[in-house]
């Protein structure tokens, strides 16, 4: 059986071409991270899992289940943490989890639902008066209802803090330790860095990397992150990092203070000092290491972005 199968998806709105001929499949017992850029498709790829649109050409299927025909059974067995909030302003916390577990006919413990995503102190509060990352808890806790076979997040650290973010990761794990498949959406990478077993790169609603983690990596053997720490910042320091970003091979430079984090290729790595030099900076320190899975989204998904190329 395959959780997630799509096969030659395409999704026009318009003329505006959200999908162009997906092919994407998720195995049971999968934590699948999709990545994208605004505006690659992961929610058009989500809403046509799910059946809230149709596909312009392709087939989807959820559970070896047509997508269009078996929509019941199919939301039936998913958990759904949709972009975006939508509560109801008026309804308690608790109000929102009992609602979900009858629309399911599961038999679920609604204060343990709270309980287990950090909020059984707001149970009996309306959700209108719920901070962001309280709502997105909320939903979580919706999404959890029926021990779902198939979770499906969609950016769900929006909104969380730290703890939060990583409370969430936890919950993540535990139902994919009781048998769930996981697919969730996000362009925040540390996150899909911490859990994922695979992960899918959208550009442009097509997918142009597909791998683990690590052999996301071993594709592009020459990328490394070069920290470079600077007696001062430059007086121009704009310029110095436009200067610095627009040689051949960095894919991006990110200020930390006095330091500099450079993702580039290895070859690119002496012209970067060289450059950095030229903004009357002495460079006190530098370190390189392993890059981060954030460092190879960039090149992904970047135009001037390194050498990434399709490894599908
Ligand atoms: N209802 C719609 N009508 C017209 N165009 C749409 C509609 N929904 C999405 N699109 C377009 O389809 C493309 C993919 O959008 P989608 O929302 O799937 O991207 P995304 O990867 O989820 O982005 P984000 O990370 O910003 O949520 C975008 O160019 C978007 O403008």
């Amino acid at each position: 059986m395959t959780t997630i199968d799509l096969s030659g998806v395409t999704k026009r709105y318009g003329t505006e071409r959200a999908l162009d001929g997906l092919d994407l499949t998720v195995e049971p017992g999968e934590i699948y991270g999709f990545l994208g850029p605004n505006g690659a498709g992961k929610s058009t790829t989500i809403n046509l899992v799910l059946d809230f649109i149709r596909p312009t050409d392709g087939e989807v299927r959820v559970f070896d289940l047509d997508a269009q025909t078996n929509t019941i059974e199919i939301r039936d067995r998913t958990g759904i943490l949709p972009e975006g909030v939508s509560l109801y302003d008026r309804l308690t916390g608790r109000q929102h989890v009992e609602f979900a577990i009858e629309s399911k006919d599961a038999d679920d413990d609604p204060d343990a639902l709270l309980e287990r995503v950090g909020i059984a102190d707001a149970a009996e509060k309306k959700a209108g008066g719920y901070s962001k990352g309280m709502a997105q808890r909320l939903m979580l806790a919706t999404a959890l209802v029926g021990e779902p076979d198939l979770l499906i997040l969609d950016e769900p650290s929006t909104g969380l803090d730290p703890n939060g973010a990583r409370e969430m990761r936890e919950i993540i794990r535990e139902e994919n330790a009781r048998g769930a498949t996981v697919f969730f959406s996000s362009h925040v990478l540390g996150q899909v860095e911490a859990v994922c077993d695979r992960v899918g790169i959208l550009r442009d609603g097509d997918l142009i990397a597909e791998d683990t983690v690590d052999g996301l990596r071993d594709s592009m053997p020459n990328q490394t992150r070069l920290r470079v720490t600077l007696d001062r910042i430059p007086d121009d320091s704009s310029a110095a990092l436009a200067g610095i970003e627009s040689i051949a091979g960095v894919s991006s430079v990110t200020p930390e203070g006095r330091t500099l984090v450079v993702a580039c290729e290895d070859h690119a790595k002496t012209t970067v000092l060289r450059t950095i030099e030229e903004y009357d900076v002495s460079i006190e320190d530098f370190e390189t290491d392993e890059s981060s899975l954030e460092d190879l989204f960039v090149a992904y998904t970047s135009d001037t972005g390194g050498s990434a190329g399709v490894v599908r």
